[in-house]
């Protein structure tokens, strides 16, 4: 049994909050989300076999979506379109593949930003009320004249009307966030969205989010919007310094320009009036900081605090959904797709291959004496080599063509529309690269090679993922076994009789 996968997500419905702990006992499915609901699992060995996992007010509910087998929730057969609710620990029959859920769900209370709004409003409200209520009685006893109080009371409301277009702006980034927080797939597609909107709602002219590299070991910054990087020599810029300093005390900060000018070093740049730096979290861990900073002569205003606290909770949780997500579909070491999601993506393109009658082909890399490098360097220096090599193969794949990590030091390429002959060219190429790429590792140049083995889609694999990515091993293996640092062929179980057969044919008629 593979390790249990654990899935903290956030659910917004409205303006509530669920938190629901998703541990799949066994995970032979792939797990990734669709435009309109949370979580989608797909079994890659039976194909369109999904199902879908969202939030109905009695807790999470699984619906199964026009699979060919149907979904069995707790021997409960759902056809498709009919959705049931998910009992805290559950059994689901997907297909031919048994996993078992459980969850823990909890609702959080968040400050209702809309709901504060409203409040401050009608306090406004009131406010005026009083006051022209006042300036009535004062008229009355004409102790001011009429031409004060017009004036009084249209600055009044111009205030009131500006507060209400504010709040309305804010009031539709949040809805848009909401959408975002339950869509989104790439936490960096989110990042890059999410900034520009607030950056427009708050006035601000620049920003840019910090966030730690994947190993976690510096801070990087990240969806740059209008934001150049700074040519200073001497020491960060002020923008970049105030973010770290956030950042690691996990402080949240709405600096006006007089707090600013308080800054000796670094000074902060001339024309800024206003800083924000807003650390996004979820259950108390620092994701990432945002910064914004404006030259509006106002600055970032009191009144548009309470709105940051709404929006800091709200970005968040899209930030931690998106990263746990973008975990469970990409390999975290080297970014190319995860195992499940490569064996998805193998699927999909067999079935086309079969539909269309295209050719597909699939490359499977194993560097060699890879344990050495480890056993020689470290385990550092083994994780550079394999982050070297996924990039190598990166940047030679065209558009159509899908790179993963299975795990350790073995690769796959999968190439649509390409027959295993012309395949078996673009492996040598591959071959020949690696071996010609000498990593530079803890300033060592190390030698590297890789065996190779290809194979090409054939009707006998009933569209099975494993079992296209077991006949590449084979030649891989062969590769192997005859030297390493080459590249084999596969040849389909009926080819290899006749091959056997011939070579009996012809002992025989030498003998
Ligand atoms: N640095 C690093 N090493 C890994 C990772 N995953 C697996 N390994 C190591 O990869 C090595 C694979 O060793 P073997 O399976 O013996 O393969 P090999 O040394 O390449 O030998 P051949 O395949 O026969 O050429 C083991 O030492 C694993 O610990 C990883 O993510 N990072």
């Amino acid at each position: 049994m593979s390790e249990p996968m654990v899935l903290d997500l956030d659910w917004l419905q409205g303006d509530k909050h669920h938190s629901v702990r998703l541990t799949l006992d066994d995970t032979p499915v792939s797990i990734g989300r669709d435009p309109v609901n949370l979580l989608v699992l797909h079994d890659s060995s039976v194909s369109r076999q999904h199902a879908e996992i969202f939030l109905t007010a009695q807790g999470p509910a699984l619906r199964d979506k026009g699979s060919r087998f149907g979904t069995q929730l707790d021997q409960h057969l759902l056809q498709p379109a009919q959705s049931m609710l998910l009992p805290p620990q559950c059994e689901l029959l997907f297909g031919r593949q048994k996993v078992s859920l459980r969850y823990d769900a909890a609702h959080h209370h968040e400050q209702d930003f809309a709901v504060w709004a409203l409040h401050d409003l009608q306090h406004r409200i009131d406010d005026m009320q009083q006051h022209s209520l006042g300036a009535l009685i004062q008229l009355s006893q004409q102790a001011q004249p009429l031409s004060d109080l017009q004036q009084h009371l249209c600055q009044q409301f111009q205030q009131l009307q500006q507060a209400a277009q504010q709040w309305s702006a804010q009031n539709s980034l949040l809805q848009r966030l909401n959408t975002l927080v339950n869509q989104t797939q790439g936490y960096l597609v989110l990042l890059e969205h999410a900034v520009p909107m607030i950056a427009e709602v708050l006035g601000a002219r620049r920003g840019f989010v910090l966030m730690a590299d994947k190993r976690g070991q510096s801070l990087q910054r990240q969806a740059c919007w209008n934001y150049a990087p700074p040519h200073a020599t001497d020491g960060p810029a002020f923008s970049e310094w105030i973010a770290r300093e956030c950042f690691e005390r996990q402080e949240f900060r709405l600096l006006s320009a007089q707090q600013l000018s308080r800054f000796v070093s670094p000074r902060p740049e001339v024309e800024v009036t206003g800083v924000l730096a807003m650390p996004l979290q979820a259950n108390g861990e620092t994701l990432a900081l945002l910064y914004l900073d404006t030259t509006h002569t106002d600055g970032f205003n009191q009144l548009q605090e309470t709105f940051c606290k709404t929006l800091q909770a709200q970005l968040g949780l899209a930030l931690k959904n998106a990263i746990t997500i973008s975990r469970a579909l990409c390999d975290d070491l080297t970014g190319l797709c995860s195992r499940s999601m490569i064996e998805e993506q193998i699927t999909l393109s067999m079935e086309q291959a079969k539909r269309y009658g295209q050719p597909c082909s699939l490359i499977f890399i194993d560097l060699d004496n890879f344990k050495q490098i480890n056993d020689q360097y470290g385990h550092f220096a083994g994780d550079e080599v394999l982050r070297c090599v996924a990039a190598l193969l990166k940047t030679l794949a065209r558009k159509a063509d899908r790179v993963g990590r299975l795990g350790g030091e073995e690769f796959v390429v999968l190439v649509n529309n390409t027959s295993p002959d012309s395949a078996l060219i673009y492996a040598e190429r591959i071959r020949a690269d690696i071996a010609a790429l000498e990593p530079l590792v803890t300033g060592v140049s190390l030698k590297i090679t890789a065996s190779i083995g290809v194979a090409g889609f054939h009707h006998a694999l009933h569209n099975l993922a494993y079992r296209f990515i077991d006949c590449a091993d084979q030649a891989m293996y062969q590769a192997k076994n005859s030297g390493k640092n080459r590249v084999c062929a596969h040849k389909p179980a009926t080819l290899q009789l006749l091959d056997t057969a011939s070579d009996t044919l012809r002992s025989g008629s030498r003998g």
